[in-house]
């Protein structure tokens, strides 16, 4: 990560553009690493160049992958499952908990013995989640309390396995199938909730049989090895967990009208369009949910007077990097909103609810920290106080939303360090200020 940077967003006007936003990042990893394993030439394209992706792109080049990414493409020649090569060095994945797990699943069924390391922000984060169900299929993992740095050594003989989830994440999902692409037999894995599912989406583009059965609110998703994957074509549509911060920061900015356009629109990735929707919130779409692949399509948000809401905890898969930013959107609305069921947002980059509680407070937000979320007094559309320094410890989505509370205090609210912000947004300070907000950068 480059040298810190403070970083204070006002807005001396209402906000308006047509933008697009960067690449869907969980889309961009996944399509590096499909394209790592399959034989032959993938072609990617809106492909993000942030930090994460880049420490995912640079791992796999270490084991032997070729990967040239100019311009938001990327052209990747693939080794094959079972031809990733020996590392030569530790592979360092910077701030990426995806890049972490995913690989730790791909590695799981590779016979190499590779050592993981991250930034403190990483080797905070826990790993047993993954280490767990990797061991059952032979893989053996040494590190101190199931945190990074750790020595993984992958296994030549694999056992499938049926592995049903115990908490709600796509990165554990994600790591038993990717370990079960060079296992024998079937690989199952049994969700209770629906997680974001550009694995299975992403897979059936390069040729896997993945085989998806609901049985009542129970998604249970096999895929089976030694699987061949042929190189695709895959265009990245938006981040919509990108998209979040000027779509918040338009509807509580007055007089506010924003365009995204071109926006991934997966239904397991649109929670945050019904939280807000509870709150009032302008917001339309177009584009069509429901199609193949990687839905995409358009967002308009305009000012809204929102109100506060109890958010179901069930939205919380379902947008489970945006409560940062909505918390922003609840300190502005008229009354009390409420969040529960977030334990998972406590084991981020961040732990982002004491963080963000912690941070509105300061800013003169009345917040009530739970054990599992959050309640929040909205200040009912007027200025809320500000006039605090957060410390965004080392987390991008802490420091823009931050950033984006700025727009609407009276006095400023100064982020210690935005260069978090490049993991996942490049470039997102110009394009709030070509949406005409003010940045006082340090
Ligand atoms: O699979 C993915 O690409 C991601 C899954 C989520 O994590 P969990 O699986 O830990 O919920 C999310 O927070 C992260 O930003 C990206
Ligand atoms: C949690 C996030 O990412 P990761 O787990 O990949 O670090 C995020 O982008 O908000």
């Amino acid at each position: 990560m480059t040298d810190k940077r403070e970083l204070a967003l006002s807005a001396p006007g209402s906000l308006s553009g047509r933008i697009r936003v960067p690449g869907d990042k969980s889309i961009s990893h996944r399509s590096l690493m499909f394209g790592a394993l399959a034989v032959g030439r993938t072609q990617v394209t809106g492909l993000l160049t942030g930090e994460d992706v880049l420490a995912t792109a640079s791992a796999l080049r270490a084991m032997g992958a070729s990967i040239d990414i100019e311009d938001g493409s990327a052209l990747i020649e693939g080794v094959g499952v079972g031809g990733l090569l020996q590392p030569q060095d530790v592979i360092d994945l910077g701030n990426s908990g995806t890049s972490a797990r995913l690989l730790m699943g791909l590695l799981a069924t590779h016979p190499l013995t590779v050592i993981m390391t991250g930034d403190a922000s990483l080797r905070k984060r826990p790993m047993n989640r993954v280490i767990e169900p990797l061991s059952r299929f032979g893989a053996e993992f040494s590190g101190a309390d199931g945190r990074l740095p750790l020595q993984v050594r992958g296994t030549d003989c694999p056992v499938p396995q049926r592995y049903e989830l115990p908490v709600a994440s796509a990165q554990v999902k994600s790591a038993v199938l990717l370990a079960g692409l060079n296992t024998p037999g079937r690989t199952t894995v049994v969700e209770s909730v629906a997680t974001r599912d550009h694995t299975e989406r992403m897979l059936r583009c390069f040729g896997v049989d993945v085989d998806v059965e609901q049985n009542g609110d129970e998604r249970i998703i096999s895929v089976t090895g030694h699987a061949e994957l042929s190189p695709a074509r895959i265009d990245v549509p938006g981040d919509i967990s990108s998209a979040a911060f000027p779509l918040v920061a338009a509807l509580i900015v007055r007089g506010s009208s924003v365009v995204i356009e071109h926006v991934g629109l997966n239904p397991t990735r649109t929670g945050l369009l019904d939280a807000l929707s509870l709150m009032g919130a302008r917001v339309e779409r177009s584009g069509n949910a429901e199609a193949e692949g990687e839905p995409a399509g358009g967002l308009t948000a305009q000012h809204s007077g929102l109100v506060g809401a109890v958010i179901p905890p069930d939205l919380a898969p379902l947008m489970i990097d945006e409560y940062p930013i909505l918390m922003v959107a609840a300190a502005v609305a008229d009354g009390v909103t409420e969040m529960r069921g977030l334990e998972e947002l406590r084991v981020k980059e961040s732990d982002r609810l004491a963080v963000m509680a912690e941070g509105l407070a300061a800013c003169g937000v009345p917040v009530e920290l739970l054990s599992d979320g959050i309640r929040i007094t909205g200040s009912g559309g007027g200025p809320i106080p500000g006039g605090a320094r957060i410390d965004a410890h080392l987390d991008h989505r802490i420091a823009m939303s931050f950033a984006c509370l700025g727009l609407v205090a009276r006095e400023p609210v100064l982020v210690d360090d935005a260069s978090p912000i490049d993991t996942s947004f490049p470039g997102f300070v110009q394009l709030m200020r070509g949406l005409g907000c003010r940045a006082a950068s340090a």
